[in-house]
């Protein structure tokens, strides 16, 4: 798993933004203008080959809940597109609100949806773990799909019924043989790509974002299912739904937002 041994240093209050940001000239997340991004024709398509049976586990860190799959080995890899290297997928997460009016991470044109997939992804070719990957700004790949409500996602019902397990921070629960592949739309073809950082602590400058120009969509009842999830331990005596758990938007500061597509 990529994140479970992941201690973070500092732990912050996730939307009470820490001090010392590293760097901070290249913040995640964005709005993506779509009329101020440069089509870029020599961003190849991308190359997904997701192995269902590296899937592990799911947890609930107190941000989100992590589905971790085995990333000991090159079975589950992202490659192509604006991408030089291999990279090895370690886990996926989502950021949600409270209600459908807002939850993603990015913005279309100060377009947000209700919730937004995220598919780390971490550099196999240069580094032998994801924690040495997520201090280098070539570290990680994250693929990020915006959810919007609509028809129900059959292929999400397995992870949906799996979530009451982890409902409270640091509960994990067994969870196998979930092809990710299945959150993808069907167009991965069409996305705007730019440097960027985690929207979580460390916050580190390490990340290639992927954004998908198409969305998926999931049921009104499955994304009621997050919410039904919790920021806090079992011991804790205040419980804390886990909703809104979204980073504010960031500065561009000059950097380019490039399309594979026109
Ligand atoms: O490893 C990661 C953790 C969190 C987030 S938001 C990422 O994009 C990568
Ligand atoms: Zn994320």
């Amino acid at each position: 798993a990529c994140s479970s041994k992941f201690v973070l240093s500092q732990v912050h209050p996730m939307w009470q933004e820490p001090l010392a940001i590293p760097g901070g000239d290249r913040q995640s997340p964005i709005d993506i203008v779509v009329r101020k991004s440069i089509f870029d024709p020599q961003l190849r398509p991308l190359k997904v080959q997701y192995d269902p049976r590296t899937c592990q586990q799911i947890w609930n860190n107190g941000y989100s809940f992590l589905v971790e799959y085995d990333d000991t080995t090159d079975k589950s890899t992202l490659k192509g597109g604006p991408l030089e290297d291999q990279f090895r997928l370690c886990q996926f997460h989502f950021h949600w609100g409270e209600n459908n009016a807002w939850g993603s991470e990015h913005s279309i044109d100060r377009r947000l949806y209700p919730a937004e997939l995220h598919l780390v992804h971490w550099n196999s070719d240069k580094y032998s773990l994801f924690e040495e990957s997520v201090i280098e700004d070539n570290g990680l790949a994250v693929i990020a799909v915006f959810l919007k409500i609509g028809k129900r996602h059959e292929g999400l019902q397995k992870l949906v019924d799996a979530l009451p397990a982890v409902r409270h921070k640091d509960s994990v629960v067994e969870f196998t043989k979930f092809d990710p592949a299945c959150l993808l739309p069907e167009n991965i073809d069409d996305y705007w790509t730019y440097a960027g950082s985690l929207t979580t602590p460390p916050l580190t400058e390490a990340v290639t974002w992927i954004v998908m120009k198409q969305h998926i969509e999931v049921s009104h009842d499955q994304l009621a299912v997050f919410r039904s999830l919790l920021f806090t331990s079992a011991e804790e005596q205040l419980q804390r739904s886990m909703v809104n758990n979204f980073r504010v938007q960031q500065a561009l500061k000059g950097r380019t937002v490039r399309s594979s597509f026109t």
